[in-house]
């Protein structure tokens, strides 16, 4: 164990001990806007809670003063005196239930809080997500501070506001022992206010220490959370049994917490020794206070009662003492919570631009204009240069090698990111410039990979289109074109069946019948001017595959459609077949043209056919 003595410029501790306070600010606004009324009863019960202590023992003071002098003094005397020390023990009483009240109150008004603000803070970091750009939750670091963000967001807000507030408590209770012991000696009050001094100083710097160590280690932390989680969820674990991986992993999990507790003990144990070598000094003061006070008392300069005021105040003084050393521990824990919090929620999402309803050529389509793009901090293109147009009634099917560029394609056309350079038109209006939602409205997409709502199974083809996600007739009519219908009328309770087996009486499905649901959710969108399917199919066999899509042309044949499939069956009744390579397209043209070309298609496409003899 390294015990090197904590030493700081006062400046230094000055600056640490501020830090505090850093966001004690932030969670009283928070909890400010869960209750103002909750709010102000516990500023005014830590007043109270910090004020009593002090009356309490001045009280005292009166009370063994009452009955030193009751028991030197006869007849009417006495009895005034019995009178005077009943009224002060009535006094001390009705204080003692105040103090009660107050302390009960703030336990009340806390659970109440609690609550309010547990259901206050989900929604802000909710709201939030729902303004966040796909790049954001693509970010591991971003998507880390909202996970942070959530898991404590119940307990952390309110556990600083409780901190601070007690902390001013007793900060109140030690101006109002010092404002006591003043009337002493002057050098009581700085005996009292810098023998804690050193301990507290100890704590705020191995505080400090633990607040950065806690922040660098986020990775390792983030790290941890992943293994539990391919350990423990359902699609990890198959894969985990079956590659025997679990002890792999577990002790990757065990040696990165091997790390962090080897730092931690030393914190702890050096945080300890500190903590006992300083708080000694505290008791080392408090007794050579009692000596004195004890002296002067036999030396007639104080009476007893004042005697019993004074040490009541040292002891409750020095417990103020190691409250507040609490209190300081506690918030430096709280801010690294409300700084992941606060950096979430001040996180600048640009405003989606764009105001406009309607284009300027209805009968235009879609348009790529010299569009290339870059993925934050990649050194290619995802796209490069494309140039393309699609007009309505038209449908086009996009082929490619596994990370040609295909689905960045589609990302971009739905406004989920911005090209870097060039442009997308829709009906001749640049897609910045079009009303987000009214544009989103236009599109019905299904990506490859598309959610599995653990909902009902009408639920989840009615969310395709949410103005009529009760509509049964028009859900089964979505149903049935995606080829979902037949497998569903078999279920157990039909479309009202739950999905997912995170729910009472959930069912699972195959990852064929997924796909079909999805499918249902597609054709669900049935305003949509622009559908887009981007290989939703692959687990779907060949001839289903081919029935959706002859489905899905005839459905489509006044609108747009786009499909990505890498089966050339399907892609070959497309009135228009791009081919990508490397975020470049490399061949277009109909089946027939690409098939006489004689290049990357054909030879693609003669592969697959042969395949199929
Ligand atoms: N979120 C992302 N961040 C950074 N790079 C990405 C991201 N998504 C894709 N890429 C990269 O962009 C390129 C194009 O990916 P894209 O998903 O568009 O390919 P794709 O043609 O749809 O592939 P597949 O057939 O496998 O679905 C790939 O090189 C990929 O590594």
């Amino acid at each position: 164990m390294k015990a090197s003595l904590p030493v700081f410029t006062p400046l230094q501790w000055l600056t640490r001990f501020a830090s505090v306070f850093r966001y004690s600010g932030v969670a009283i606004d928070i909890v400010w806007r869960a209750s103002p009324t909750l709010t102000i009863v516990m500023a005014l019960v830590t007043l109270a809670a910090g004020l009593l202590p002090a009356a309490i023992a001045w009280v005292g003071q009166l009370i063994v003063d009452a009955v030193v002098a009751a028991i030197a003094a006869e007849g009417d005397a006495r009895d005034t005196l019995k009178s005077d020390l009943l009224r002060y023990v009535l006094i001390e009483a009705g204080l003692v239930v105040l103090m009660t009240g107050a302390q009960k109150a703030n336990t009340v008004c806390q659970s109440i809080l609690r609550a309010l603000l547990s259901n206050e803070v989900n929604v802000m970091i909710l709201e939030k997500a729902l303004t966040l750009e796909l790049a954001n939750f693509e970010d591991s670091e971003y998507y880390d501070k909202l996970v942070r963000a959530r898991r404590e967001a119940s307990s952390r807000p309110l556990s600083l506001v409780i901190a601070t507030f007690d902390l001013i408590r007793d900060g109140i209770s030690l101006v109002s022992y010092a404002a006591l012991l003043l009337q002493f000696s002057i050098w009581a009050v700085l005996l009292l206010s810098f023998a804690g001094v050193p301990a507290f100083l100890a704590e705020a710097k191995y505080s400090g220490e633990a607040f950065r160590n806690q922040r660098r280690r986020s990775a390792e932390r983030r790290m941890q959370i992943y293994l539990e989680m391919v350990l423990t969820r359902e699609d990890g674990v198959k894969e985990v049994k079956l590659m025997q991986l679990g002890r792999l992993f577990l002790q990757r999990y065990i040696d990165i917490f091997k790390n962090i507790y080897k730092e931690d003990r030393n914190l702890v144990l050096r945080r300890g020794f500190w903590g006992y070598v300083l708080g000694l000094i505290a008791s080392v003061a408090f007794y050579f206070a009692y000596g004195w006070v004890a002296f002067a008392a036999v030396a007639g300069a104080i009476t007893l009662g004042q005697m019993t005021m004074y040490i009541a105040v040292f002891r409750q003084g020095q417990g103020a003492v190691t409250s507040c050393l609490a209190s300081v521990n506690r918030m430096y824990e709280d801010n690294l919570y409300l700084s992941n919090l606060t950096e979430y929620l001040g996180h600048n999402v640009p405003e989606p631009t764009g105001e406009q309803t309607a284009g300027p050529l209805p009968d235009d389509g879609i348009r790529f204009e010299n569009v290339s793009f870059y993925y934050p901090g990649a050194q290619r293109p995802a796209l490069d240069n494309i140039n393309l147009h699609i007009r309505p009634g038209e449908s086009l099917a996009i082929v490619g090698e596994n990370g040609s560029g295909k689905t960045t394609l589609i990302k971009l056309l739905t406004r989920l990111y911005t090209p870097t350079h060039g442009r997308i038109l829709y009906q001749g209006l640049d897609l910045q410039l079009w009303e987000m939602d009214t544009l989103r409205q236009k599109l019905g997409v299904i990506f490859q990979d598309f959610a599995r709502y653990q909902l009902k199974v009408g639920e989840n083809i009615g969310v395709g289109d949410k103005d009529f996600m009760d509509d049964r007739a028009l859900v089964e009519e979505a149903a049935e074109k995606g080829l979902a219908a037949d497998f569903i009328k078999n279920m157990p309770a039909a479309y009202d069946t739950q999905l997912g087996t995170w729910f009472r009486d959930g069912m699972d499905l195959s990852g064929g019948q997924w796909q079909k649901i999805a499918l249902g959710r597609a054709f669900m969108r049935s305003r949509a001017e622009v559908l887009i399917l981007d290989e939703p199919t692959a687990a779907i066999d060949a001839r289903a595959e081919a029935d959706i899509f002859a489905h899905f042309r005839e459905l489509t044949s006044n609108r747009i459609s786009i499909i990505i499939s890498h089966r050339f069956s399907t892609v070959r009744i497309a009135d228009q077949i791009v081919v990508m390579e490397h975020g470049q397209i490399l061949e277009r043209g109909d089946h027939e043209s690409l098939l006489a070309l004689g290049g990357q298609y054909a030879t693609l496409f003669e592969l697959q056919a042969k395949g199929y003899q």
